[in-house]
């Protein structure tokens, strides 16, 4: 709680006659600070006789004088901004202009109208605190506006929307209610938002086209009512439940004018009664409150029950005495800051209006509630199943663009722990990438091929996701095929390195046989082996029908037909080598040994079956003779008798079984000769592809082993400790 005597200012308007005024700072011993006081000189008229005490000097100290050269600025600066400062703070505030008729009060406080510098408290008062929203970005700040005029001690709402009215008295007329804490409401006084200082300022333009004014003798322009144009502040911290409401009066008074004096009548000398009993009133609560009385007439009038927190009240009030100098309104001038020092005795008691505004705090719990609930999900492993709302989606949206725009890999996603949510965040990251594979394919893809899928997309929007589905499946077995190919390739790649150690064995053997060949040729012509000659020795072991009285020179001389001869039958013993090892390393070898095995065996059996068709041929051949004699014989003697009919018989059944056998072992020799034959068949074949095998690794093999020697290759390294050609 703030405890503050209302500051007061003077302002003395610009006169063509200043006389007996004087404006100065007072020196006080017991203070350090200067206070400003202004004095009125008053000279003593020589009619009041000789002798005259009465006072001729009056002198008022304020807390700051504008002279008349004071502009519209410093005015609003040493008066306003503080009071609107602690308004922002969260505590009501007043500025209130009193004063004479004609003496500044609608300048001071709304301004001239023929300068923009001439603008007054009211229009600079609105655009200091949109100044002041815009830069504190971290509070949230609402402004509302409302503007009452009092009239014949009735209350109308300058603001209502039947503003048109051609008459005061058709808008609403705001009446006074007060609660059980005896706090005033203004009933029927309309508030109007404003988010921006154009929007404020065309509400108070639009209060003060209605105000009631009329032309005085004193004034051709007096307002002839008391104006309060009040500002509603709420302030609130982003994210807080404590609201600060507070509330500016600016209150431009009606003036104080002497009726006598200024010599109205009828409608206006009745508006001037009610004015100066309004003031009156006021003047009746300054006095009571500035000497403490404990009641404090409030009640009497509208305007002073208005301005009840201003005086003496929740509030930091200012007040300016505006003053006219010229000699005619000197004692208007001094009632003014007579007034004006009674009002300075006053203490306010202002504070903080702070509350905790219900609806942000509901908000919060609410969202605290539901923060909860996710994290309850989350432990004990409920899950939600009802739909998101249109809310949720879009919050899901936004935290999907928000986590794909920022580029630090280590974001996170900001989705609460709702797993709905969390869902449908991983379905809107696949729309996208899936979308973003379309377009890259479509990019590449051929004009036509986009034409042909626009066509079929065009009025089937379903199809479009269906082809995705597809796309995926097909790429899904696009892989599972890849693998495939690859495990295949790895198994190729296993059977060639195998054939590989296979052939490098072959070769390794085939350069041993070369090796040695070498080296009978170096024993046989006693010079270093050469390439040319070995070409000449190659060829005719490829081509048989080379002509036998070729002649090779030698570095070192001929060589003789001979000699090539030798070389040549040396040559084919390695060749045969060469072969022999060939064979026993190719895989048709086994083959080839089965079928031996087994021809073998046929061999052996039809050596059998053979002895045993020669014994059956010779058996045969034997019964036959036998039969021959006997017959003979019982030709002979023509008394044959039944034992030798007998024997014959015995002996024609052994013929018969004999010859059985024969025929059978025949037939079982033959069949055996055919598979034998077809044995030798299949070997020959194998043979004879092996040999072709072996004769195009051959000539490889030498055609490698002359290009070496060709280049020169050091041939005696060693490879598996076989020499190398
Ligand atoms: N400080 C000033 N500088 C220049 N002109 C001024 C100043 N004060 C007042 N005036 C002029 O004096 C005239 C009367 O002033 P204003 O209307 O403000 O008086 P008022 O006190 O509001 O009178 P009323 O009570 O009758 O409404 C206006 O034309 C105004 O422009």
């Amino acid at each position: 709680m703030v405890k503050e005597g209302i500051k007061i200012f003077c302002r003395v308007r610009p006169s063509s006659k200043p006389e007996n005024v004087s404006q100065f700072l007072i020196k006080s011993p017991d203070s350090p600070k200067e206070t400003h006081a202004i004095a009125f000189q008053i000279p003593k008229n020589i009619s009041d006789g000789l002798v005259n005490n009465k006072k001729d000097v009056y002198q008022f100290k304020f807390n700051q004088i504008f002279n008349s050269q004071s502009t519209q600025d410093q005015v609003f600066t040493q008066v306003a901004s503080s009071v609107i400062d602690n308004v922002i703070e969260g505590y009501n505030g007043t500025i209130f202009a009193y004063g004479q008729t004609g003496s500044g009060k609608t300048y001071t406080m709304t301004g001239g109208t023929e300068k923009y510098t001439d603008r007054g408290i009211i229009p600079r008062t609105i655009s200091y605190l949109f100044d002041y929203f815009k830069k504190k970005s971290g509070l949230i700040f609402t402004l509302h506006i409302s503007y009452m005029e009092i009239y014949n001690e009735h209350g109308y709402d300058l603001l209502s929307a039947e503003h048109e009215a051609s008459r005061l008295e058709d808008l609403p007329r705001v009446t006074l209610m007060e609660d059980s804490q005896g706090t005033i409401h203004l009933r029927n006084l309309s508030q109007h938002g404003a988010n921006t200082t154009e929007e404020a300022l065309n509400w108070l333009f639009m209060g003060d086209t209605n105000r009631v004014i009329a032309e005085t003798p004193m004034n051709m322009a007096s307002t002839r009512s008391h104006c309060i144009f009040t500002l509603h502040i709420t302030s609130r911290e982003a994210g807080s439940d404590v609201i600060k409401r507070s509330k500016l009066h600016l209150v431009d008074l009606a003036g104080s004018e002497r009726i006598g004096k200024s010599g109205i009548k009828g409608s206006l000398l009745t508006e001037a009664k009610y004015i100066n009993l309004s003031l009156h009133y006021l003047e009746q609560v300054i006095i009571s409150l500035s000497e403490k009385k404990g009641h404090i007439p409030y009640r009497n009038s509208l305007m002073t029950s208005v301005l009840r927190d201003s005086l003496g009240g929740n509030c930091m009030t200012s007040m300016v005495a505006t003053c006219s100098v010229e000699m005619s309104n000197i004692d208007e001038s001094i009632s003014t800051c007579r007034f004006a020092q009674r009002v300075a005795l006053i203490k306010n008691e202002a504070l903080v209006n702070e509350e905790l505004d219900p609806r942000a705090m509901i908000a919060r719990l609410k969202n605290q509630v539901s923060e909860l609930k996710q994290d309850l999900e989350l432990v004990t492993g409920q899950e939600r199943t009802d739909e998101l709302v249109e809310e949720e989606i879009e919050s899901c949206r936004s935290a999907v663009d928000m986590y794909l725009k920022e580029n630090d890999i280590e974001t996170q996603i900001q989705v609460s722990g709702d797993m709905r949510k969390i869902h449908y965040c991983f379905r809107i990251l696949k729309e996208k990438y899936l979308n973003s594979q379309m377009k890259t394919k479509q990019e590449t893809q051929s004009p036509q091929s986009k034409l042909n899928e626009l066509k079929l997309t065009k009025d089937e929007g379903n199809l479009q996701v269906h082809r995705m589905g597809v796309e995926s499946d097909l790429l899904t077995m696009d892989v599972t095929r890849l693998r495939g190919l690859l495990h295949q390739r790895d198994e190729e790649i296993n059977v060639i390195v195998k054939l590989l150690k296979q052939e490098k064995e072959n070769f390794a053997e085939t350069q041993r046989s070369l090796f040695i060949l070498r080296e009978k040729y170096i024993e046989a012509t006693g010079q270093q082996y050469d390439i040319k000659i070995a070409k000449k020795i190659e060829r005719p072991l490829t081509e048989p029908k080379i002509p036998t009285n070729i002649n090779i020179s030698t570095p070192r001389g001929t060589v003789s037909e001979e000699t090539i001869t030798r070389k040549r039958s040396e040559f084919s013993k390695a060749r045969q080598t060469a072969f022999d090892t060939f064979r026993r390393k190719h895989p048709q070898d086994s083959i080839l040994n089965q079928h031996n095995v087994r021809l073998n065996d046929c061999y052996t059996k039809a050596r059998v079956l053979g002895e045993k068709v020669n014994s059956s041929r010779l058996q045969v051949n034997k019964l036959k003779t036998k039969i021959q004699q006997l017959r003979v014989s019982n030709a002979v003697d023509f008394q044959a008798d039944a034992s030798a009919i007998e024997e014959e018989n015995r002996l024609r059944g052994e013929l018969e079984i004999s010859r059985i056998a024969f025929k059978c072992d025949c037939a079982l020799l033959k069949e055996l000769k055919t598979e034998i034959e077809h044995i030798q068949h299949l070997m020959e074949k194998i043979k004879v592809l092996v040999l072709k095998e072996f004769d195009s690794w051959w000539a490889e093999q030498i055609h490698t082993y002359k290009n070496s020697m060709l280049k020169g290759e050091n041939n005696h390294d060693n490879v598996n400790g076989i020499p190398r050609f």
